[in-house]
């Protein structure tokens, strides 16, 4: 039996402000992850879709409810290699090259081997092998968005979660970066869950969820 990569239920995220006040951003999740799911993630700004995506990739723990991961192991076990993520503003780090935040996450988890030629043939098939070279900081905000997605590819992980990777991308760049993105996690039959406001995206993935003030609705899953 194929053994899912994240398993959750009725998950809840509050916060606890300064001023005294209590925030519930997430409400009653249940939701699931199986190998080769292709999920886009709907909503309104602040309907919570970020908080989910955070929780169901084990980088923030839910306020109440229970999350596994039966298929990757523990929480400790999952980054960098098993979950990896593009966020929504690019996180890359300004002093290193594009080619060398591309290959960092391979040299972190010991996998030195080949790094840098992996890291060069993703920035190829993404468009983007003129700019190995280029610091951050000479990147526009676009090419900065697909050199975190190069980045997220890079170590093959099994689930990639991206918040709206496509959010600074013209939408025929933004196609064919999915499609790249697409044909690369098909290699290893690894999931795809992504934020996004862009129809067009979401009608590419097989799934839809849809957020609401907090509650998550899986009825489009049966969609696409
Ligand atoms: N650390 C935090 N402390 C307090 N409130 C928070 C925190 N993080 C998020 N929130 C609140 O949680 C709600 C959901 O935020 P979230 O970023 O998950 O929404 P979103 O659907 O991803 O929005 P967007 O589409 O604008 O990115 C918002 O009202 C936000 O203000």
């Amino acid at each position: 039996m194929t053994e899912k990569l994240v398993d959750a239920y009725h998950l809840a995220k509050v916060y606890h402000l300064p001023d005294g006040e209590t925030v519930e951003v997430l409400r009653d999740a249940t939701c699931s992850v199986m190998p080769g799911d292709r999920i886009a993630v709907e909503g309104p700004s602040g309907s919570g879709k970020s908080t989910l995506l955070t929780i169901l990739g084990g980088l923030v723990s839910p306020s109440a409810g229970e999350i596994n991961w039966p298929a990757l192991g523990k929480r400790t076990d999952l980054q960098p290699m098993q979950i990896a993520f593009v966020f929504q503003s690019p996180s890359l780090f300004p002093p290193l090259t594009v080619l060398q935040n591309v290959s960092l996450p391979l040299l972190l988890a010991g996998r030195s081997t080949n790094a840098t030629a992996r890291a060069e043939r993703l920035l190829d098939v993404l468009g983007l092998a003129g700019l190995s070279s280029k610091l951050p900081e000479e990147l526009s905000g676009g090419q900065a968005q697909r050199v975190a997605m190069a980045r997220a590819l890079v170590v093959r992980p099994k689930l990639l979660i991206a918040d709206e990777p496509t959010g600074q991308l013209d939408t025929r760049t933004a196609m064919v970066l999915l499609d790249v993105v697409l044909d690369q996690l098909a290699e290893t039959y690894s999931a795809l869950i992504l934020a996004t406001h862009d129809g067009q995206v979401s009608r590419r993935m097989r799934k839809r969820w849809s957020m609401e003030r907090g509650r998550v609705s899986t009825a489009g899953e049966g969609g696409g």
